[in-house]
């Protein structure tokens, strides 16, 4: 079994690459790795007894290639753009017609369309692979999002299907489109991945700032909530995150962490595409953005300084039982706007691309294994395999639960808005709601200015035609 060649090559050894490879060395495949920082490879194999017998690591890149069976498969595990562009132009040279490269790391999907074109003709083969669950999904079982050439995937699949996690038995795994499918997918899962995480941030922010309540009692109703219709894998660590205590002041660990949050990009992505696509993902937007504000920290305290006279309402929050389920009420109304948009996006990318995304199939493998699984995705999974879907919002298997949350969630961002709480991402989802659910809006007026400035024309209720009006000179 010593000399046996390696049945994948991993490239990049970080949080992901290291626990993925770890977990392909633990399904039985043998695992070459290598990486920037060389002696990972090598502690990864001397760190892990057993499974590290798997486990190929390589000093060079041409003995990382060469340790491979043919044809080969290269997968890169490192953070997107320039670097993803300089391992490719690395290892290319080193292979043959047939062999495969795959990047697995979260990927701005136009990138991963250009490298598909790139190798056309050369005999090689690019796969684009989003892959979510963070270091612990990517250990035991990620969600996985191919896409790339179809007749490529067969390749991929006896191993992609052992590492992923599974959902009563079936593997979180799919082909889901040519070139760039897989990775505008993964995408979009960060896209809905954000807006979860904003809204929960919102009502945290309403429980504190408004109820004035402490972590741990948030902690237990987090926890209670994730026996219910919100049951999901960010709500349950949200309840750890909460019950959470710092070992050296004893006091809740969140109390201490500064409210400026990160981002990688992934989320600005799924905004920008969707509003090349013209589809309204306004609440994915506001939970982007809400990380940018935040992350203005002390500009916002010394805003905070101007305003500090404002009058707002007392906060109009009841920690009673009805208070705490109108809560719920409203985030899982609101969530379903939220994924309804991320659809919408999907949907919309499908068209435009010819790619023939099987959305149903998406909501199959994000129900395990990534940051956003839940059990509400096997509802979106039903609603798909009942066919018909124009949007999630016009599926009768969320119109009645819309219908039944809507007050929840306006009372919940009235409250919060007289009460000067922010909530951006919940109040962006019942806009768009009401936006979205009433036949006359109000854009003719934009049609009438646009016509009025810019002889744009307009379409009239009344008659077919395009029309352009002599409007009063101003
Ligand atoms: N962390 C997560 O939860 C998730 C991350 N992803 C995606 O997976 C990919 C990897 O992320 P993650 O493992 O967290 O990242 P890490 O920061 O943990 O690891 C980065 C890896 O890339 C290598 N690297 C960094 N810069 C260079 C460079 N200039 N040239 C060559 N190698 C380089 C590092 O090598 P060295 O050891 O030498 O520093 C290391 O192996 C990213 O695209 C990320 O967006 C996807 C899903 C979840
Ligand atoms: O892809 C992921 C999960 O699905 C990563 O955890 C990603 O890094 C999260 O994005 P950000 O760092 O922008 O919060």
């Amino acid at each position: 079994m010593g000399d046996r060649p390696a049945d994948i090559g991993v490239y990049g050894l970080g949080t992901m690459g290291a626990n993925l490879a770890l977990n392909i060395a633990e399904k039985g495949f043998r695992v070459a790795v290598f990486n920037r920082t060389v002696e990972k490879g090598f502690a990864l194999r001397d760190d892990n007894p057993g499974i590290g017998d798997n486990v190929v690591p390589a000093s060079t890149l041409k003995e990382f290639v060469a340790s491979l069976k043919s044809p080969r498969l290269v997968l890169f595990m490192v953070p997107a753009g320039k670097i993803v562009d300089a391992e490719i132009a690395e290892v290319a040279p080193l292979l043959s017609p047939g062999d495969v490269m795959i990047d697995a790391g979260n990927a701005d999907f136009n990138d991963t369309v250009r490298r598909s074109r790139d190798v056309e003709g050369t005999g090689l083969n690019f796969v684009g692979m989003g892959v979510s669950g963070g270091e612990l999904g990517a250990r035991h079982g990620p969600s996985i999002m191919v896409g790339g050439a179809k007749d490529t995937y067969p390749q991929l699949e006896p191993i992609l299907t052992k590492i992923a996690a599974k959902y009563e038995g079936a593997p979180c795994v799919a082909w889901l489109g040519p070139d760039g499918a897989g990775h505008f997918v993964k995408t979009i899962h960060n896209g809905i991945e954000y807006a979860d995480m904003q809204m929960i941030a919102e009502i945290y922010g309403i429980m504190r700032d408004g109820m004035g309540m402490q972590a741990d009692a948030m902690a237990a109703i987090f926890g209670e909530w994730n026996k219910g219709g919100l049951s999901s894998y960010l709500i349950e660590i949200t309840a750890v995150n909460l019950a959470e205590k710092d070992p050296e002041t004893g006091k809740p660990l969140v109390d201490l962490i500064v409210d400026e949050a990160g981002q990688k990009g992934t989320g600005r992505w799924a905004v920008i595409e969707a509003q090349k696509l013209g589809v309204g993902a306004t609440t994915i937007e506001a939970a982007v953005s809400a990380r940018g504000v935040s992350s203005r920290r002390s500009e916002r305290a010394e805003a905070s300084r101007f305003y500090a006279g404002i009058a707002t309402e007392a906060a109009d929050f009841s920690a009673e039982a009805a208070g705490i389920a109108e809560l719920e009420q409203a985030l899982e109304t609101a969530k379903i706007i939220a994924y309804a948009q991320g659809y919408a996006t999907m949907a919309s990318a499908s068209e435009e691309f010819g790619w023939n995304l099987p959305l149903g199939t998406i909501a199959e493998i994000w129900r395990a294994g990534c940051i956003i699984r839940s059990q509400f995705l096997d509802d979106i999974a039903g609603a798909y395999e009942t066919g018909g879907v124009v949007n999630l919002l016009q599926s009768p298997a969320f119109i009645g639960r819309v219908e039944a949350g809507q007050t929840a969630l306006r009372k919940v961002v009235a409250k919060a808005s007289m009460a000067g709480i922010p909530v951006p991402a919940l109040s962006a989802a019942l806009a768009y709601f009401d936006d979205y659910r009433r036949a006359r809006g109000t854009t003719n007026l934009t049609q009438a200015q646009r016509d009025l400035f810019g002889a744009h024309t307009f379409h009239r209720l009344d008659r077919d035609g395009v029309f352009h009006h002599r409007w009063p000179a101003v």
